[in-house]
């Protein structure tokens, strides 16, 4: 299997969090989702992977190489798509798009009017007088028109509306129609990772829980019922946390189909990437 991005043992330590030994991998041609609590380590992750950050540790490789030494080799790879504007506010698309031209060998002036059209975006009006919908847009117009490989997009579908999301989780499926492109995309909108992603990265406090197979990940998590008082009859080395709820006891498993195997009276619902990450993240319940 060829990786655009492969990350080892990254390490950054700041005065009150650390990454420590964060590995895992963009296979090429997949969507990898990358997801964990606020305040996790994504965007230090990402700013690690983009030679953005002094790193304390480990390898971390893009198309092959080193993200620090070849930066503007890579960069002319990656397309960036970040929380928040990184135009200078006050230029509009049109004038985007000449700065662009100047600073990207491969920039296509057709690729980047036809997603203006597409998106919808005025020419003339500067980028400051934008709605967020159409910021995030010709932000996607510009990542996207200079050809590059591999999207890496930090939050970059939050507080957008369903249907201006759903146009951006078009355009990345249409961008990975090329085996030869990848995303690696960190969201906290789980249910898009539910329908794009190939791949979950899963951080928590500075550290990877699991990179999975979405598909995998859907079938071997369950959420289980039971009632209150009751967890202590099933086989405790699957369960990864519980919660109770007003009228009965739920606890995620990590092997749903041998605990259905075990126990088929229970009653078990396949678990959202959201239950997931809320049963590792809170743990459990200290009363039960
Ligand atoms: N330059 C910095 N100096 C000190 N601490 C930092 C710095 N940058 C990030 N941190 C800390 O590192 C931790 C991880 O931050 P990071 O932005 O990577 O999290 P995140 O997973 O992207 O969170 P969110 O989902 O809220 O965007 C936080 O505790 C943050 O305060």
């Amino acid at each position: 299997m060829e990786y655009s991005v492969e990350v080892q043992n990254l390490s950054k330590h700041f005065k009150d969090f650390s990454l420590q030994n964060v590995s895992f991998n963009v296979p090429t041609g997949t969507i990898v989702g990358f997801i964990g609590e606020n305040g996790a380590g994504k965007t230090t992750t990402i700013k690690s992977i983009l030679g953005l950050l002094h790193t304390d540790g480990g390898n971390i490789r893009v198309f092959g190489k080193d993200p620090v030494k070849d930066r503007r080799l890579i960069g002319e790879d990656i397309g960036i798509v970040m929380e928040g504007s990184f135009f200078s506010p006050v230029l509009n698309m049109r004038e985007i798009g000449s700065v662009m031209a100047k600073l990207h060998p491969r920039w296509d002036a057709a690729l980047y009017e036809d997603f203006c059209k597409r998106f919808s975006l005025p020419a003339q009006k500067p980028v400051k007088d934008f709605s967020r919908g159409m910021r995030v847009k010709a932000a996607f117009a510009t990542a996207l028109a200079h050809h590059p490989r591999l999207l890496i997009l930090d939050e970059a579908t939050s507080g957008l509306d369903p249907v201006v999301r759903s146009e951006i989780l078009d355009l990345f499926l249409e961008f990975i129609e090329d085996e030869n492109h990848s995303i690696l995309l960190s969201s906290h909108i789980t249910s898009d990772l539910e329908k794009v992603a190939d791949y979950i990265v899963f951080i928590h406090n500075g550290q990877i829980v699991f990179q999975m197979e979405k598909d995998t990940l859907l079938e071997r998590f369950a959420v289980c019922k039971c009632g209150k008082g009751e967890l202590s009859r099933f086989e405790q080395a699957h369960i990864l946390g519980h919660r109770e709820s007003r009228f009965d006891l739920e606890f995620l498993v990590d092997n749903a189909p041998l605990v259905r195997k075990a126990y088929p009276e229970l009653l078990t619902e396949p678990a959202s990437i959201d239950d997931i990450m809320t049963f590792f993240v809170k743990g459990s319940d200290e009363t039960v």
